[in-house]
């Protein structure tokens, strides 16, 4: 007898997709007409309370790349709602443009992030300061270049010292040992003490924290917010002592440097206690500026130039070429140094390559608008959180001939450059918030793959084939190499 009916199920299975589709299309058609008229960027149909955070934790995919194939469906300026925090992802050049340089006053705040709030005492640093006098004042603070070349030559010598190398590990404690002779000149016991806190930070800024995303929620609060939040404090306030602590040696011993006659603007504390007394500039501010220079300033050239390494040995054409041009210009000297590096133009181009394919900020660091906004016709609310995907837009096919491909030469007589200014190449972004620390990013990058490849002949270990090596990602305030690059 039931066995009659059983024709009914595929009808009522039909029937129940046919709603739930009309209804999911009418809420879908609802959203993107907010009232007044004015359209809402469309996105995903979202659930209740979470938004659309599920359809970021959807397939094993990094928020990045999750992200760009949610723009490939519903467009380049998308609207999620992540949690509580109403959201727009910018996915293209075109769009890029609108926020970053048409509308770029509107966007260039920074949201309320904890974790950034503790760390950087409550947004006294650059990157995560609200727009405003205050962040304006701190962005005139030359961020410096540091004396390079002996660490260079200290890099050098340890790779020599050794059979085996994980160059991972190698450029991670390299870009440490520059960023403290940058921050505080030469200091040796402080510095083992300091970067494990660096590390501990970087873990706790890094990805989409669910107390980030929901901040009214007093469960939460309850449930891993004050957890995380005293664990944090504790974590600051022994980096806090230890910064102390640097500073009133550096007062000790400035007062004779500058009784004698002498300058104390060797490295950036010494520059930012000389503003101190100029530009009325705290304590506290100086710390919040060398938090920012260890959390902005090391990992991200030190990641480029593993992403370049990577690449070349990936591409034994592309490393060829890069190193007979660098052994070329170099060879009468026995050394790479600062002086002549500008002639390395094929090795622009392989960090032009590198920096499109694998920006070491993928999203950016997200910006929130200032007041509710019309761009385009589409209506943004004040308070809205603003990721620029810069990882698809560097990859966008309708700029990029085959987009995948790392091909260095597609940039040989272009003038496509970092500047922020070519809307469909961003690695240091644009507008009032770009990097102000390129010029000194790239000059590192450069100087260390130009050694790395002028003194070494690189092999992959185990008789790896280059078309095997991985190169997969790993997720974090920076997009990092998933696996450790070892060279045979
Ligand atoms: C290859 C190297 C680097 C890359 C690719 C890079 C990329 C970026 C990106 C994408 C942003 C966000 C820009 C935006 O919101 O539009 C940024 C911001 C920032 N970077 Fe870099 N960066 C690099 C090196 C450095 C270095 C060496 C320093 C410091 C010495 C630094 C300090 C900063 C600071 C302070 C900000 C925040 C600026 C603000 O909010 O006003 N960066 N960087």
């Amino acid at each position: 007898m039931a066995s009659d009916y059983y024709f009914l199920i595929p009808i009522s299975v039909a029937i129940i997709i046919t709603i739930v589709s009309v209804i999911i299309r009418k809420r879908t058609l609802a959203s993107s007409k907010a009232a007044g008229g004015e359209r809402t960027p469309p996105g995903p149909w979202k659930l209740p309370i979470i938004g659309n955070l599920h359809q970021l934790a959807i397939g094993s995919s990094l928020p990045h790349r999750r992200l760009a194939e949610l723009a490939q469906q519903y467009g380049p300026l998308m609207q999620l709602q992540l949690g509580e925090i109403p959201t727009v992802i910018v996915s293209s050049a075109e769009w890029a443009k609108e926020f970053m340089q048409a509308h770029d006053l509107n966007f260039a705040s920074r949201p309320f992030i904890p974790a950034a709030n503790i760390i950087f005492y409550g947004g006294r640093d650059i990157g995560f300061s609200p727009h405003g006098p205050y962040w304006t004042k701190m962005r005139r603070t030359k961020l410096l270049r540091p004396i390079m070349e002996q660490e260079m030559a200290k890099l050098v010598g340890l790779i020599n010292t050794k059979p085996t190398i994980n160059l991972t590990e190698m450029m991670l404690s390299f870009g440490n040992s520059i960023t403290c002779r940058a921050a505080f000149g030469k200091i040796q016991k402080q510095e083992e003490v300091f970067l494990p806190f660096i590390k501990q930070f970087m873990k706790m800024l890094g990805g989409f924290s669910l107390v980030d995303l929901f901040p009214s929620s007093n469960l939460l609060r309850l449930l891993v917010a004050n957890a995380a939040e005293r664990k944090l404090k504790k974590v600051h306030s022994a980096a806090d002592a230890i910064m102390e602590t640097i500073i009133n040696d550096r007062l000790a011993k400035r007062s004779s440097t500058v009784a004698a006659g002498g300058n104390d603007d060797e490295d950036l504390l010494g520059v930012l206690l000389n503003l101190k007394d100029t530009d009325d500039l705290g304590f506290t501010e100086i710390k919040a500026v060398i938090l920012d220079m260890f959390l902005a300033g090391s990992d991200t050239w030190t990641i480029t130039v593993e992403w370049a390494m990577s690449e070349l040995m990936k591409h034994p054409r592309v490393m060829e070429k890069a190193q007979r041009e660098v052994r070329k210009v170099f060879n009468g000297k026995g050394v790479v140094d600062e002086a002549s590096i500008d002639r390395l133009q094929y090795l622009q181009l392989v960090l032009k390559e590198t920096l499109r394919l694998h920006p070491p900020g993928p999203l950016a660091i997200p910006r929130e608008s200032k007041e509710t906004i019309v761009v385009n016709g589409y209506k943004i609310p004040a308070k809205t959180r603003v990721f620029v995907n810069l990882w698809a837009i560097n990859r966008d096919p309708h700029h990029w001939a085959q987009p995948e491909v790392f091909e260095p030469e597609r940039f040989l007589n272009s003038s496509v450059d970092f500047r922020g200014t070519d809307f469909h190449y961003l690695p240091f972004g644009a507008g009032r918030r770009m990097c102000p620390g390129m010029h000194y990013g790239l000059a590192l990058a450069y100087l260390s793959l130009a050694n790395l490849i002028y003194h070494f002949d690189w092999k992959l270990p185990h008789q790896m084939k280059p078309e095997d090596l991985d190169m997969r990602e790993r997720f974090g305030i920076e997009v990092k190499r998933q696996n450790n690059l070892i060279r045979a």
